[in-house]
């Protein structure tokens, strides 16, 4: 447990740590590459250390020990049997990305994950997956993890994606498709979720030499056959790590600066900071990086997370402090997350105090200046990561906020407790 210490103001310049979603994807490019990449300032965290593993188990030699420049020794598509079950821990994105990566070899991959990610959705990537030829199941008929699958490579041709509420069945299935015996096509059906990460998908793919043809809207997709080219690639800061500390800012009235996340990014998390300017903050980007900066009075907004699901925990929090309502549209897909974090929102919003309305895909927060209705609580965290800091963005207004097990952060954010503390002691 760690109780917050509720600050008077905050001037700070802050770092996070590298891109999970680009740590993974340039993972998997650089292990399906030929010949060695570097990847410059990745992620080292609980949910990247599962994926290195993996990718050791199926015999791609990674060298993280120099945790600002990891070497990665590309097998050229060639993926070997592991000795034993692959296990993912809740990484959502490796699980999705390493089921069509066990495709591309010759054997037999199980592939499993903790307790809530064997309640987290993969069918529609089964059945994608099927449509080129691969013998894939979810063992115990749940449309879940755990999986296995008899590789016997990628046969390619058509494909068609079933509608699904998580965009990494597609990221998974545009990486591994350039090594199709054939070239392959894709459709995919229904609404797209989480937009920006197909975007991030192909621009990584595009970096490591692979150019897909995609349709406007993404609902199809025409990959080429190929090879990643092995090179030196730069991991941006990871945006959704930043809006944390974007939010402190926002409710304290406060100033920091994020130094390492660009604007343009490849990462769709930064469009939050389009949002909080919404509400009222001010947003500069100098040399020292983007520096967002706190009104007075923040006000409530209508928006559509559909595309950025994972700061929606962020941005409610924000919006508990805002004057008026706030409505947060298009975030079914936050039930299966790490926890069902739409819900987890709302009851955590509510103990602190906060009047807060739970609907199937949407959330109402009416929210107080400064938050003057809002007390303090003992947040329960559900093992979730983004609710953890989230709402340890809370506590630096309102006294009392205890969160649980914080060592939930780890999954995505080591040394967040560390940053965290160190951006208040610095603005004394
Ligand atoms: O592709 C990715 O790197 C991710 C996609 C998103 O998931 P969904 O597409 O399931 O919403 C996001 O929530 C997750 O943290 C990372
Ligand atoms: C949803 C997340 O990750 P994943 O889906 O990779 O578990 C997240 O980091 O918020």
């Amino acid at each position: 447990m760690i109780t917050i210490t509720p600050v008077h103001t905050l001037n700070a310049v802050v770092t996070v740590p590298g891109s999970k979603s680009l740590t993974q994807r340039a993972l998997i490019a650089a292990a399906l590459a030929d010949g060695s990449s570097r990847l410059h300032g990745p992620l080292a965290s609980e949910d990247t250390s599962f994926t290195i593993q993996a990718l050791r188990a199926m015999g791609v030699s990674c060298d993280d020990s120099d945790p600002v420049c990891w070497q990665i020794h590309g097998n050229g598509g060639r993926i070997n049997e592991p000795d034993s079950a692959i296990f993912l821990g809740n990484n959502g994105t490796a699980t999705r990305f390493l089921t069509s990566v066990a495709a591309l070899g010759h054997g037999c991959f199980h592939i499993t994950g903790n307790e809530r990610m064997a309640q987290r959705p993969i069918l529609p990537l089964i059945e994608a997956l099927r449509g080129w030829q691969v013998d894939v199941v979810s063992d115990n008929g749940t449309g879940c993890p755990p999986l296995t699958i008899i590789g016997r490579g990628l046969a390619g041709g058509h494909t068609v994606l079933p509608e699904g509420e998580s965009s990494q069945y597609l990221s998974s299935l545009l990486l591994v498709a350039p090594y199709a015996a054939i070239p392959a096509t894709l459709e995919v059906r229904g609404e797209i979720f989480s937009k920006p990460y197909v975007a991030m998908t192909l621009a990584v793919m595009a970096d490591f030499g692979i150019r897909v043809e995609a349709a406007p809207g993404f609902n199809a997709f025409r990959i080429p056959q190929g090879r990643y080219q092995a090179r030196t690639y730069a991991i941006e800061g990871d945006a959704s790590g930043a809006s944390y500390f974007w939010a402190a800012a926002a409710i304290t009235g406060g100033r920091v600066t994020v130094a390492n996340v660009p604007i343009p990014s490849m990462q769709g998390d930064t469009k939050l900071l389009a949002y909080l300017a919404r509400m009222g903050c001010w947003i500069d980007q100098t040399d020292a990086g983007i520096t967002i900066t706190g009104p007075e009075v923040l006000e409530g907004i209508e928006v559509d997370m559909g595309d950025i699901p994972d700061v929606a925990p962020t941005l409610a929090v924000v919006a508990a402090f805002a004057q008026g309502t706030t409505i947060i549209h298009n975030i079914a897909h936050l039930r299966i997350k790490e926890c069902d974090r739409l819900s987890a929102v709302v009851t955590e919003l509510r103990k602190m105090g906060a009047e807060v309305e739970e609907e199937p895909a949407r959330m109402i927060i009416h929210g107080r200046q400064r938050g003057d209705n809002l007390h303090g609580a003992t947040i329960e965290t559900y093992d979730d990561h983004r609710i953890a800091m989230s709402f340890a963005v809370a506590g630096l207004r309102v006294p009392g906020v205890i969160i649980s097990n914080e060592q939930c952060v780890a999954k995505s954010f080591p040394d967040f407790w560390e940053r965290f503390s160190r951006m208040t002691t610095e603005s004394q």
